[in-house]
This record gives C-alpha cells, structure tokens and sequence, in this order.
C-alpha cells in the first residue's frame, strides 16, 4: 500500500513527517479557495526536502502549472476539478510528469466517463465530492468501488481516518487496484498542519 498525505504548508510539520513516515507523497494545494492553500512564497523553505512533492491544482491553466512545478520541484500534477481529457493529455504531454486525476463521487461514477483518461492518468484517485472540491473530511459509499472496470491503479481518498481503517482493510483485500490511500483533514491539528503521531497510529495498520 502506498500513502498520500495531503494538504501541509508548514517546513517543521513536512520534515517531522518524512523522518517519522516518510509517504510516498506529500501534497501541495495550489487552490486558492483552500484553507490549505500554499502561497509561492513558502517554495524556498521546502523545495529541496527529499519527498514526492504532488501538486494539487483545480481547474487551473498549464501555465500555472508550469511555474509550480519549477518553483516546488513538483514530482506529480494531481488534477482535482472538471478537467477535460484533452487538458489531462496537454499536462501529461508538456510536463511528462506523473499524473493524478481526480473523480469526485456522489452517487456513482460512470466508468465509461473515464476511459478515455487512461492513456494520459498514472493513477486514478476517488475522493467524496464536495462543492470545495476537496478536504471536507467526509467519506463516499466505496461500495461503488468494487465495479471499478480497468487495472489502471487507483488511491482512495475522502474522509479517511482512525475511525474506518477495517473498511479500508476490507476494501484493499478485494479490490487489486488500489494501490494507495491519501489523508487529509482527519489528521489535523489546524488546516494543513498534521499530527505525525495519529498518521504513524493510522498507517501501522493501513500499509501491507
Ligand atoms: O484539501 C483541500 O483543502 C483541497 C481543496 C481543494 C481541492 C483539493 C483539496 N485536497 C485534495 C486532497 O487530495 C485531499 O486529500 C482529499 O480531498 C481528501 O481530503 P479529506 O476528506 O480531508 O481526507
């Protein structure tokens, strides 16, 4: 199992998490409207620290894009709102980056809707949706989960916590493909500031 923790802007709380976890990613949010937004002028202070540094951008132009990744030394775009598949290829295509798109479940998902990501997405990642786009802490039914149609690997996020790491379990003992988890606002002790201890607690029992 892979880990994402998402959502930090603080120098002292990243290097805590990669000496005491050390995820496979941390994320950036590059939204605006996000209580975890990090403004450019925190790059300086944590471009150089050795983590996958994942940006988090919704519905944002390449050239924004771009100048993150240079400023942040970004490893991996992470596209959370409604982009298009032509979008998701110009990213793929101009940065050669890893990418992550989002899908924002309700109800359901129409897989078909998909498909035509795959060639342009190295993960797929489904999060519970929320007109804030993203941290809201809550959980969507991962029943919807177990029709996922491809093999293209996929994380889980969305509300994940203390609180439901036997769903999680059960989920990954049935479903192959996801690969990873990304936590969030569970694990706060204040917007995009986290408690190692409880993320240490968590994934004792979430990794394989
Ligand atoms: O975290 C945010 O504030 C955020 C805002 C806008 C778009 C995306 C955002 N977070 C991206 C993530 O990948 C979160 O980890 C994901 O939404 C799950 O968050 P949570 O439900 O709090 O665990």
């Amino acid at each position: 199992m892979k880990l994402k923790v998402c959502g930090m802007r603080s120098e002292e709380n990243i290097k805590g998490l990669i000496s005491q976890i050390n995820p496979d990613w941390m994320g950036l949010i590059f939204y605006a409207k996000s209580p975890r937004f990090v403004s450019k002028d925190f790059a300086d202070s944590i471009k150089d620290l050795d983590i996958s540094k994942v940006g988090v951008f919704v519905n944002t132009n390449l050239e924004e894009i771009k100048k993150a990744i240079s400023r942040f030394d970004l490893h991996t775009i992470q596209l959370h709102g409604e982009e298009s598949v032509d979008f998701t290829r110009s990213v793929k295509q101009e940065t050669g980056l890893e990418i992550f798109k989002v899908f924002s479940v309700k109800e359901n998902v129409d897989w078909k809707e998909l498909e035509s990501y795959l060639p342009y997405v190295d993960y797929f990642l489904f999060d519970t949706f929320t007109k804030e786009y993203g941290g809201s802490g809550k959980t969507f039914d991962w029943q919807i989960l177990k029709s996922y149609p491809f093999e293209k690997p996929f994380l889980l996020s969305g509300g994940l916590s203390l609180e439901n790491i036997q769903d999680i379990q059960k989920l990954q003992s049935e479903i192959p493909q996801l690969i990873g988890v990304d936590i969030n606002s569970k694990f706060e002790v204040e917007p995009g500031f986290k408690d190692i201890d409880k993320i240490g607690e968590f994934w004792e029992k979430v990794r394989d």
